[in-house]
């Protein structure tokens, strides 16, 4: 569990973080999505512990982690921006020393390196300096120091950020298996990675949080949600005909010649448009019905927010 309440955080006299409350429980993966400066790594840094807030608490499984420090880190796996390790430090040495400080020795340590090595399939690196390694292999390594311990509660400050797509595929697919069980925190500014790996999203911007729901939930909130596309190579599409359909708020060009059909707030326009092709005998080659566009919804919820 991950509980914030209140937490807020100003860098010279700058808000930076506003009054942050939320919950996070085991099993959920919650994604941190907020623009550029938005205040995600400044909480981050404050639920783990490594920035005091200015106000306000966080606890990790009931911690204080300003008050009972050293017993909240125990059950925490923390990956910071840019994942930085030792460069000049190889692999295995790397994580032998977490280890270490994590309190391991004797066979449980070579149990733990091993798991680990094994889980982020880093042995073809073990003997290779940090420094030398390319950004997918440092990233793992990076989650590798992160879960040595089998934290209870992972915090994950853009893990995926500047790797490639195969490399952003292993990494989401290595935090969906780290996860039953686990309470997560995932920062990004992708919203690919909200759908794919989040359970719920957490949004933020200019240092508040500006929605707490589900992916599915925050695509509803488009205005696209439900919305209806329409694409015929062989017949004109009478515009008119299309707006004229009751529920519909907008007809806008989409790629391709297709036309988009807006709906009014809450309407399901695709029973009513059917009606009107077969009426019509408009020979169609594309039919669909939209699932809502995060990226519009990011767009309302954080308009002019970047910095
Ligand atoms: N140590 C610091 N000193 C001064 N200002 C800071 C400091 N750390 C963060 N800030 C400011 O606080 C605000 C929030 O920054 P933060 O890094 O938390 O945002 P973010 O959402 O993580 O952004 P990004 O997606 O770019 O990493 C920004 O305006 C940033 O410039």
């Amino acid at each position: 569990m991950i509980e914030a309440s209140g937490l807020c955080k100003a860098f010279a006299g700058r808000a930076a973080v506003r009054g942050l409350s939320f919950s996070v429980r085991p099993g959920e993966v919650a994604g941190f999505l907020g623009p550029n400066g938005a205040g995600k790594s400044t909480t981050m840094k404050m639920l783990t512990g490594f920035l005091a807030a200015d106000a306000g608490t966080a606890r990790l499984c009931g911690l204080d982690v300003t008050r009972q420090p050293v017993a909240a880190r125990r059950l925490l796996g923390y990956l910071p921006e840019g994942a930085p390790c030792y460069g000049e430090m190889r692999v295995h040495d790397f994580l032998d020393f977490i280890a270490r400080i994590r309190g391991y020795r004797g066979a449980e340590l070579g149990n733990r390196i091993g798991r680990v090595l094994d889980l982020l399939e880093l042995h073809e690196v073990r003997e290779q300096r940090i420094d030398t390694l390319s950004k997918g292999f440092n990233r793992r390594v990076g989650l590798a120091q992160a879960v040595l311990h089998d934290p209870h509660v992972l915090i994950l400050d853009e893990p995926t950020d500047g790797l490639d797509p195969n490399q952003k595929h292993q990494v989401r697919e290595l935090i969906r298996r780290l996860a039953p069980g686990r309470t997560i925190i995932v920062s990004t500014h992708i919203l690919e990675e909200v759908g794919a790996i989040c359970s719920r999203v957490l949004l933020i911007a200019g240092g508040e949080l500006r929605a707490d729901a589900t992916p599915h939930q925050l695509q509803q909130r488009s205005r696209y949600w439900q919305a209806v596309t329409l694409r015929s190579s062989v017949t004109q599409l009478d515009e008119q005909l299309l707006a004229a359909v009751p529920g519909v708020q907008a007809v806008e060009a989409a790629a391709g010649g297709a036309l988009t059909l807006v709906p009014e707030p809450g309407c399901m326009l695709l029973p009513a448009v059917n009606a009107l092709v077969q009426q019509q005998g408009w020979a169609l080659d594309e039919l669909t019905v939209e699932p809502g566009r995060l990226d519009e919804v990011f767009r309302r919820l954080t308009r002019g927010e970047s910095s």
